[in-house]
């Protein structure tokens, strides 16, 4: 059976980030149909898993700014719906004392005044035990850190957005857009036609592009989420306060490894290498590189001495990688009613409730209530290419 409808928005993907961008369009009144390509919840993109890490810590400034302000979208949300999203753990982060990216994650936590502390060499083993700091590493803790409940997180804003009145439509993939003053959007089930669409197609972000004469520089990656076994059962666990960490530099790798306290697995710590191979969101698995996974066995063998350095449970997702890894909020160049969130790079997760009120404003026209140009599409210029 065909459908039809005439809306004031469409959102393409049903991610965390356009699932946040129809919740706030519903919020503001705007009729808004959210269509995903597959069944309702899936492991296919980038948003499923238990958990994700959500922190102030950032090399960058407007970063930390703006997850002033969705920190308290999350609680808003969590009172909203009734239900718990967030849990404080702590994110210590550790890296080379004198390297520079090391260095910004302090700097910008003390700007910020976001409440840390500091580790010393001395002080390290008594607040985090069983992690070996490595020689020349500092450490500092960004306290109000902790996890998000990720796939709770998008059945709850999902479940707000239909409460609003919006309508989702999964098992839908769209096939063609076709820009206009109303754009008309054609899926695998129907054809309709809004004042604005939004696309947040994570890893697929291109393919849809495509029918708009636009490609972003965006590279999609496979991530190998590993689950670690504790030998002492509860070593690592979220209810002995183990923190969540990011080693900003190691002796592995110059990309960031990362990891949060054993809580959805009984006994399992996640740790995982924040860069990945190459791959076809379509083919996903077949993409079964696992160097990843080698960096990952040395630095636990050498800094967890508690966990066994083989992964007990191996997940897959999906990273949409950008150059300068910033992400992509902004409305296509030649199409203004076409509003872009793509580009997330691994950490976009926390940002959803901000993401999707500045996705919301674009689509409505409205002056952005922060200053988009690290993520405007024109810092790539000539990496932008014309699909025409
Ligand atoms: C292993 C891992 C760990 C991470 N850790 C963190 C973390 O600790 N903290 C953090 O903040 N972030 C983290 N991230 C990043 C974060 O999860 C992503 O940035 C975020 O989920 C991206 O969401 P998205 O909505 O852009 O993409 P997706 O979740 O992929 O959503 C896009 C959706 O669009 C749909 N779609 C695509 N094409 C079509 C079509 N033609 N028609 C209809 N639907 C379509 C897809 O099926 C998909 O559901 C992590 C990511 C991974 C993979
Ligand atoms: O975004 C996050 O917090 C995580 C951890 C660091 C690397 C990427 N994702």
């Amino acid at each position: 059976m065909s459908t039809t409808g005439e809306y004031d928005c469409v959102v393409i993907g049903a991610g965390v980030q356009g699932s946040f961008a129809a919740y706030q369009l519903a919020k503001s009144n705007q009729r808004t149909i959210l269509l995903e390509q597959f069944v309702l919840p899936h492991t296919r993109g980038s948003s499923h898993g238990q958990t994700r890490i959500i922190r102030k810590a950032y090399e960058q400034d407007f970063y930390a700014h703006m997850m002033e302000e969705c920190y308290e979208l999350w609680a808003q949300l969590e009172r909203e719906a009734g239900v718990k999203l967030y849990r404080q753990t702590g994110l210590l982060v550790m890296g080379p004392e004198n390297s520079q990216k090391y260095q910004q994650f302090k700097s910008t936590l003390q700007r910020n005044k976001v409440p840390m502390v500091t580790l010393t060499r001395d002080n390290f083993s008594q607040h985090i035990p069983h992690v070996n700091l490595a020689e020349g590493d500092g450490a500092v803790v960004d306290i109000t850190a902790g996890i998000l409940y990720a796939d709770r997180a998008l059945k709850t804003v999902q479940g707000q957005f239909q409460k609003l009145g919006g309508i989702i439509r999964d098992k839908e993939k769209v096939t063609d857009i076709e820009p206009g003053p109303v754009v008309t959007v054609s899926t695998t089930a129907g054809v309709y036609r809004a004042k604005s669409v939004v696309i947040t197609a994570g890893p697929w972000a291109n393919r849809l592009l495509a029918h708009t004469g636009l490609q972003l520089p965006l590279e999609v990656v496979r991530i190998n989420v590993c689950y670690w076994k504790e030998k002492v059962p509860g070593s690592y666990d979220v209810k002995q306060r183990f923190p969540s960490f990011i080693l900003t530099e190691g002796e592995e790798s110059k990309d960031d490894i990362y990891g949060l306290p054993s809580n959805e697995y009984p006994g399992l710590m996640k740790i995982c290498h924040h860069m990945g191979s190459e791959t076809d969101p379509d083919q996903r698995d077949k993409q079964t590189d696992r160097s990843d996974i080698d960096i990952l066995q040395r630095y636990v063998a050498r800094c967890f001495p508690g966990l066994l350095p083989e992964p007990a449970v191996v997940e897959s997702c999906m990273y949409t990688l950008t150059p300068d890894r910033h992400f992509v909020l902004d409305c296509h160049p030649t199409y203004g009613n076409i509003v872009i969130g793509a580009g997330f790079s691994g950490h976009g997760f926390k940002f959803g409730p901000i993401v999707g009120k500045i996705l919301c404003e674009l689509s409505l026209g409205e002056v952005p209530s922060y200053d988009l140009s690290p993520f405007r599409i024109r810092r790539f210029q000539a990496k932008t290419k014309s699909a025409l």
